[in-house]
């Protein structure tokens, strides 16, 4: 039994949320952000999260949500994650820890070393680190990968996870050279942009599962 998270996200139908829970996904994310081809509306979003099996984490995706909106979306969701992946300060994370049961993990756009450093400002508001490419065209969902030597040797704060640019052609390969927890990846599972692709999915979460179980 492997213990590795995988996380796919930007899923926006009834049938590519099933492809990932039959993979064996332990997250699958739902984004809310309008500037997203992968874009939900809360009813949209509400209804898919409604046809995920208990074992698996529904991770509502927004970015720079105002606290009005996001709490709406809180309540019409029910995530059990709330990833933010925007400049949203350790005060803001607060808050919703303070309003919620809610695990809140703070996306972190990483381009040099300082990067990382400066995410440990998070390490009281944040439950998990979820490492990324800088921002491209979006802030995320770009296919965008780090450079993963960046993260050798560093002393993570907090339990993390490594987004940007994942694809069954390089996952295995990320697990082996960084020893990530959780693997995240979006628009490398796709035909087009927000259309996923189950063969890609199931592809995506054998070879993280097969890479973990052979670092054990
Ligand atoms: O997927 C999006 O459209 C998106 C929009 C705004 C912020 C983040 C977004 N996606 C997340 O970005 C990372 C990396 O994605 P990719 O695998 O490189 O496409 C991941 O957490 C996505 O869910």
């Amino acid at each position: 039994m492997s213990d590795q998270l995988i996380k796919i996200c930007g899923l926006t139908t009834g049938d590519t949320i099933d492809a990932s829970v039959d993979a064996g996904a332990t997250h699958v994310g739902l984004v809310h952000f309008e500037k997203s081809p992968r874009h939900l509306s809360i009813a949209e979003a509400a209804k898919l999260r409604s046809r995920v099996p208990d074992h698996v984490q529904v991770v509502l995706l927004t970015v720079n949500l105002q606290p009005k909106p996001t709490s709406e979306a809180l309540q019409e969701i029910q995530p059990d994650v709330l990833q933010l992946h925007g400049a949203e300060n350790p005060e803001w994370l607060a808050l919703i820890r303070q309003n919620s049961n809610l695990e809140v993990w703070k996306a972190v756009g990483v381009k040099d070393r300082g990067a990382l450093e400066r995410a440990a400002k998070y390490r009281d508001s944040a439950h998990r680190l979820l490492y990324d490419a800088a921002a491209g065209a979006l802030p995320g969902g770009n296919g965008l990968a780090l450079d993963w030597r960046l993260l050798l040797n560093h002393r993570h704060v907090l339990p993390w996870g490594l987004a940007g640019g994942l694809g069954p052609h390089n996952v295995a390969d990320a697990i082996r050279y960084t020893g990530a927890p959780l693997v995240d990846a979006s628009s490398g599972l796709e035909s087009e942009p927000g259309k996923k692709d189950p063969a890609k999915i199931a592809a995506f979460c054998k070879a993280a599962r097969e890479a973990r179980a052979k670092a054990a």
